[in-house]
């Protein structure tokens, strides 16, 4: 699927955050991936016609940008584009709740994506999370099919084990590394990268092929870095220098 999307060179609308737009671009760069940005209501059906995935990012979401999220998710909705919801930092005010749910509520989401934390406050359960950062609320399993049961979404919850569920299947992905918990925007970075794939296709193995790869060039990258530092642009490498053949590391478990 790797060839395939450098093949294809998918267009991916991002509507993300202002910590991440930079990260987010060259990761999706060296992926293969075509991205851009925009902060435009008024263009939004010029520019999703020819893009294949929208990625919609609350992480500093104004409520002045609210109609620029509900433009692009409606324009991606009527050209039957996936679109992928990045709650960042949902249980950590009401805004950013109101802000979600209303996307959530309004808008066909083909993929909810964020960390156990935000995953966990998003299917209406208390959190301890005050911020953007993952904290553990338990198993991450349990957290995508709960979010699954009340949401009627897929979900895609993240953490050392990253977890998918959508009602048929639930699978855990188990690479990655730690230096990724110390960088900002490792997560809205695998949101994009997993929009990237679902262009290609709208289907649960599109998720797994994005986790797997971005997580496999995470250990790949941490082998050559210092520090998180260094580690942030080796990832960018190693997400470029990937290779059909590093799957073959790929860690899934597919649950009854
Ligand atoms: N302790 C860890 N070990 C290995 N991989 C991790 C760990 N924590 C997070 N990851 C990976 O980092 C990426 C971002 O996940 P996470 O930190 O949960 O998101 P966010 O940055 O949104 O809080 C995911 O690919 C996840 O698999
Ligand atoms: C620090 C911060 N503040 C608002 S958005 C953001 C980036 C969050 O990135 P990630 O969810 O990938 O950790
Ligand atoms: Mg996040």
């Amino acid at each position: 699927m790797i060839d395939e999307l450098r093949q294809e060179r998918p267009l991916v609308v991002c509507i993300t955050n202002d910590v991440v737009k930079p990260f987010t671009a060259n990761g999706l760069l060296a992926l293969g991936a075509s991205p851009i940005m925009s902060g435009e209501s008024d263009e939004a059906a010029d520019i999703l016609k020819h893009a294949g995935a929208l990625l919609l990012n609350i992480g500093t979401c104004t409520k002045e940008k609210l109609p620029l999220y509900e433009e692009m998710a409606r324009c991606a909705n009527n050209y039957n584009i996936p679109v992928v919801l990045d709650p960042v930092g949902y249980g950590a005010s009401a805004f950013r709740k109101n802000f979600t749910d209303k996307l959530l509520g309004n808008y066909d989401i083909a993929l909810v994506k964020g960390n156990a934390g935000e995953i966990h406050a998003l299917s209406g359960q208390k959190t301890l999370s005050k911020g953007v950062d993952n904290v553990t609320e338990g198993n991450t399993v349990e957290i995508a099919k709960t979010a699954y049961d009340v949401l009627k979404v897929p979900v895609l919850v993240t953490g050392e084990t990253d977890a998918y569920a959508d009602g048929n299947l639930t699978k855990t992905m188990h690479n990655g590394h730690e230096y990724l918990e110390v960088i900002t925007g490792s997560g809205c970075v695998l949101g994009a990268v997993t929009a990237s794939f679902l262009a290609l296709e709208n289907q649960p193995e599109s998720i797994e092929y994005a986790v797997s790869l971005y997580n496999i060039a995470a250990e790949k990258a941490a082998q050559y870095a210092e520090g998180p530092g260094t580690f942030s642009v080796k990832l960018i490498d190693e997400i470029y220098n990937f290779k059909t053949d590093d799957y073959k590391t790929k860690k899934v478990k597919v649950h009854e």
